[in-house]
């Protein structure tokens, strides 16, 4: 589903409303809610909002569950960190319990950690299917999403969970959720704004299928449903969608 909004404060607004529908769904059901934070700038302002009144009363953080769907190898103290970010913002604001916020970095080998990760997931999610009750994500101007960039070898990955690898082109270790595991969510959330964001937006959503240079095309959740908020500059090169 693909939603245009006028402005950014809007959008997240209504990404807030999503998130606490999610989070008061799940705790009913399940009695606890597992959810994926995105880095980059664009959940900025919904963690603002989640971080205050109505929102921040309305979600069972003691029951939340805080994963991340990727992260950029950094120490936690980097500016980069997304965990920092979303610590900063939201994190330090509402009392979810220190013990089920699970960022995606430790000091060992990236590639050990993403094992590490997977197991921490599995530990998780026992023996139901690892299905997230929402992952929220970021899309790149050239379609990237998670750590998914194109031309990666991550994207082939059918059966792993979680991957690190080295981004030559930004010089650092990403470490991401893989698209089968992101596919079992139930909801999956993508932000994204901005002119920048135009050309790519219009190539995942009705271009040919190529998702080794439009990774974002990968999200495809089995069961789950896939919600698009962009504003209308993102989507200024949409012609199905208006
Ligand atoms: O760690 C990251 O960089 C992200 O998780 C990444 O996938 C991000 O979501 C996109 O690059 C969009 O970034 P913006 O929101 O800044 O446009």
């Amino acid at each position: 589903m693909v939603t245009i909004f006028k402005d950014t404060a809007y959008l997240s607004q209504q990404a807030a409303e999503l998130f606490v529908q999610a989070a008061q769904e799940a705790v009913q059901k399940n009695g606890r809610f597992t959810v994926a934070l995105t880095g980059g700038s664009s959940p900025k302002q919904l963690y603002q909002l989640l971080a205050q009144a109505p929102y921040k009363e309305q979600v069972p953080w003691q029951q939340t569950y805080i994963f991340w769907g990727d992260e950029r190898w950094v120490p936690l103290t980097d500016e980069r960190s997304n965990a920092k970010m979303a610590k900063e913002l939201l994190l330090d604001k509402v009392p979810v319990p220190q013990e089920q916020i699970y960022p995606m970095w430790d000091e060992m080998e990236p590639e050990k950690y993403a094992q590490k990760y997977e197991q921490i997931l599995k530990d998780h999610f026992q023996d139901q299917s690892p299905a997230f009750d929402l992952i929220l994500l970021g899309m790149g101007d050239d379609g990237h999403t998670a750590s998914l960039f194109p031309g990666t070898e991550v994207l082939q990955e059918k059966s792993s969970w979680v991957q690190a690898y080295y981004l030559a082109p930004q010089s650092m270790y990403r470490i991401t959720l893989t698209a089968p595991l992101i596919n079992q969510a139930k909801r999956v959330l993508f932000m994204t704004f901005g002119d920048g964001k135009a050309q790519a937006l219009h190539e995942v959503l009705e271009g040919e299928r190529n998702p080794e240079q439009y990774p974002s095309q990968l999200i495809n959740p089995l069961n789950g449903s896939l919600y698009w908020y962009v504003d209308d500059k993102a989507a200024s090169r949409l012609e199905k969608f208006k």
